[in-house]
């Protein structure tokens, strides 16, 4: 178990975190979003010990993370982060940055591990490569192989997959999702993308301005968000003010739970935009702008209703 106790911490005199309170379970996936700036990466960096923190305490099982107030060199055998940067030797190969942290002892064991791993994110043909020559998306793949290859208990990834193109972004997550979860790999993963926010994660810890707002299960997150911001980090969201539609309190509605019907509430097509097998409608509903999903290419005036009360 991995406990974030009370943790506060300040750049100079500006307060980032505050008071960051939760616990992970092992062998659990957690995303960690929250809008750009809010504090995702420096709580990464807090709880690997790349930083001293103003109070408070990190803790896996009985042993207790610490800074560089208390330790030369940072992190620690058990831990591994994967920073944005990627933290990659520009001027050696792809097999030898992946192989750095491993023992030099059993050579035979060392080169099969480096080709599992490889094989694991897709770099095989690049092994001999220099890491300079490497895409953004290929540098991205080594260096998950990198902090993945000394079997870590917990990884901390901060965007693992941004550089990795749409198609391929999928694969390459399910591959080293599923590697995680069959080795028992604590993972707390950065990301701004609803899909691999909501498909890899156990749970979604969500932050706003320097705290810990929520900690929900992905479907929880998208189905039942608390309020807006919460919702809008996990996709599309329409927001119905309470007095629309004589609700007690606004409504928080995805596209897919308003419907196009043949009675229900007027409204006006303003775009529509395909989004695969299905279109997204923008209508005005009185003065809302809403937005709706549809496997019709509707125009003009449309009747909608609500799937969920
Ligand atoms: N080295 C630094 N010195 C001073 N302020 C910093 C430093 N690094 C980050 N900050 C500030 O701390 C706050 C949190 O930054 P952080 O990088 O942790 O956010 P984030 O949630 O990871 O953002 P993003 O999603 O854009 O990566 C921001 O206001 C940022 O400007």
């Amino acid at each position: 178990m991995l406990k974030i106790n009370q943790l506060s911490f300040s750049y100079a005199t500006k307060p980032v975190l505050t008071d960051i309170n939760f616990q992970l379970k092992a062998g659990n996936s957690y995303a960690l979003i929250g809008a750009s700036g809010s504090g995702k990466s420096t709580l990464l960096k807090l709880m690997y010990g790349l930083l001293d923190a103003d109070s408070g305490t990190v803790f896996w099982n009985d042993e207790q993370i610490l800074g560089p107030a208390y330790h030369l060199v940072p992190g620690m055998d058990f831990m591994k982060y994967l920073a944005q940067d990627f933290d990659l030797m520009p001027f050696v190969s792809v097999e030898e940055n992946v192989g750095r942290f491993l023992s030099n002892f059993y050579l035979k064991e060392k080169r099969e591990r480096i080709n599992e791993l490889l094989t694991l994110v897709g770099m095989n043909e690049f092994s001999k490569i220099k890491a300079k020559f490497l895409s953004g998306g290929q540098m991205q793949r080594t260096a998950l192989a990198k902090v993945l290859a000394l079997e870590p208990k917990v990884l901390l990834l901060d965007e693992p997959f941004s550089h990795i193109d749409y198609h391929q972004k999928t694969k390459l997550a399910q591959h080293v999702f599923a590697y995680c979860k069959e080795k028992g790999i604590t993972v707390l993963y950065t990301s701004h993308t609803p899909e691999e926010i909501l498909m890899f994660s156990d749970e979604v810890i969500v932050m706003k301005n320097g705290s810990i707002i929520e900690k929900k299960t992905p479907q929880n997150i998208y189905e039942n968000p608390k309020n807006e911001y919460i919702a809008r980090l996990t996709g599309e969201v329409n927001v119905i003010p309470a007095n629309y539609m004589k609700n007690e309190n606004d409504l928080l509605l995805r596209p897919d739970q308003l419907k196009v019907v043949d009675n229900g509430y007027e409204a006006e097509v303003l775009q529509v935009y395909y989004i695969g097998k299905n279109y997204l409608l923008k209508i005005r509903f009185k003065d809302l702008i809403l937005f709706i999903e549809s496997n019709k290419k509707h125009s003009g005036k449309i009747k909608f209703e609500m799937i969920k009360s």
